[in-house]
């Protein structure tokens, strides 16, 4: 029996104030300030393994694993170990590296890109794809589908997942009515309406998430990304398929290991970092080549490339092999199935989606396969169902618009604490 840790949580909500004066919402990024679910974020201190620590002491089952990246858990001693060997040989130069090479070799080895170029996030990445499919076929216009997010790029943001999701904003303030006229959003899973559109416009670029994560988890339905590959070429437009959050996650190479697709333009982030600041884009040789200095599509970056974050990426990924993505499938569909029997036991309307081992639970009885079906969902009761988690000692995103992520350190001990805990969460939910 857990004993559940107080509502209350001082040492996070001094921290929470104390950079609330000077951090617009206390966070550096929104979906990390409990903004849909209430309460005090949680401010962590330590990672181990499949724990996440907390200033007031407590320890959680991290089922964020830093939305993402940590497939290994925390701190894994591969990971650390190549970090702090390479910190100890300088932090930047600002001139090639040989591990930006090696980087670049893995990610091409595992994937169908045959030219990688590295950036700092998963944002830089989507940006400078939609920039490079601009300047490739000479076009301006770009679709996407609601609800799927690529990062904070003006030109991605409308009707995006993730916290635009999760805090309701429609389109954001800032981004000048220009850039999103430029920008043509669509309902997921619907290759009617990418027909349609495709005929009248002129268009740069189709835009997916290899299967979207951002609006909770949406699988492509069968078809709809071989479909995509085929109507944007049929149309002479680019097909990019944005694996930042699939990519090395899902498969060795990502969601193209389990779907292989057609795409022109891929972009990667999150796993390949393994925990740092590192992503990249890349995809057939003729396009990558019109970037500079081989061609003339203008992108740069400062950091990129930095030589702790590839370190981290090249241990995160040298670690990762089929043994690893086995036991990430099982580890997911234990926790999923763990949730879904008790909620299912309380009588809670739900819904498991999965793509791979990435999967949420939306609190509706209806199908999800977009994201006005996703919207439909009582988030009163992921909310309740969030909080008794996080009273019981484990963290799930603080979000009904986002995937739940494991990793490998998943154990016996954190498989039993998530166990215990989703009985009551499904009676908080059902009371909700
Ligand atoms: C599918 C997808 N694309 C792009 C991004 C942007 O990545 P980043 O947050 O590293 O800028 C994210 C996550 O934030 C993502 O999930
Ligand atoms: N859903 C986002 C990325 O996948 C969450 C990360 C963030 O924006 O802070």
């Amino acid at each position: 029996m857990i004993d559940a840790y107080s509502e209350d949580a001082p040492a996070s909500q001094a921290l929470f104030e104390r950079a609330s004066g000077i951090v617009p919402g206390g966070v550096n990024s929104p979906v990390r300030a409990f903004k849909s679910v209430g309460g005090t974020p949680r401010f962590m201190v330590r990672g181990e393994g499949p724990w996440l620590f907390d200033a007031d002491g407590r320890r959680y089952v991290d089922l964020v694993c830093s939305w993402g990246p940590l497939i290994h858990g925390h701190a894994h001693p591969a990971v650390i170990d190549a970090v702090q060997q390479a910190a100890a040989r300088g932090t930047s130069f600002g001139a090639p590296t040989p591990g930006e090479v090696e980087l670049a070799e893995e990610i091409v080895a595992r994937t169908a890109v045959e030219q990688v170029r590295l950036v700092n996030s998963g944002t830089e990445a989507t940006m400078s794809a939609i920039r490079l499919a601009r300047g490739f076929t000479g076009r301006t216009k770009i679709i996407k589908f609601a609800g799927c997010y690529h990062g904070h790029v003006d030109a991605l943001l409308a009707s995006a997942g993730s916290g635009v999701a999760t805090l309701g904003i429609p389109d954001s303030p800032g981004v000048t009515g220009a850039t999103a006229s430029e920008t043509i959003v669509l309902p997921y899973n619907d290759l009617a309406a990418v027909e349609q559109a495709l005929t009248g416009e002129s268009v740069a670029a189709i835009i997916t998430e290899a299967a979207a994560g951002n609006m909770g988890v949406v699988a492509p339905l069968p078809g709809f990304n071989a479909g995509l590959a085929e109507l944007a070429h049929r149309h002479g437009a680019l097909f990019i398929m944005d694996e930042v959050m699939t990519g090395f996650r899902v498969s060795r190479s990502g969601w193209q290991g389990l779907e292989p697709v057609d795409a022109d333009l891929w972009t990667f982030g999150k796993v390949m970092g393994g925990g740092l600041p590192a992503a990249a884009f890349g995809g057939r040789r003729e396009v990558m080549q019109r970037l500079a200095p081989a061609g003339p599509v203008y992108q740069a970056g400062t950091l990129s490339g930095n030589p702790l974050a590839c370190a981290a990426g090249l241990a995160s990924l040298s670690l990762a092999d089929d043994a690893t993505y086995a036991k990430l499938d099982q580890t997911a569909a234990t926790i999923a199935g763990l949730a879904t029997d008790a909620l299912a036991k309380e009588g809670v309307p739900h819904r498991l989606n999965t793509a791979g081992n990435m999967f949420s639970i939306f609190f509706t009885a209806g199908e999800v396969t977009n994201y006005d079906q996703a919207k439909q969902q009582r988030v009163e009761a992921f909310k309740a169902f969030f909080h008794s988690m996080l009273s019981q000692g484990v963290y799930l995103p603080p979000s009904a618009f986002e995937a739940w992520f494991v990793s490998t350190a998943i154990d016996d001990e954190a498989l039993s604490r998530v166990a215990e805990a989703v009985g009551n969460a499904a009676k908080a939910a059902a009371r909700a």
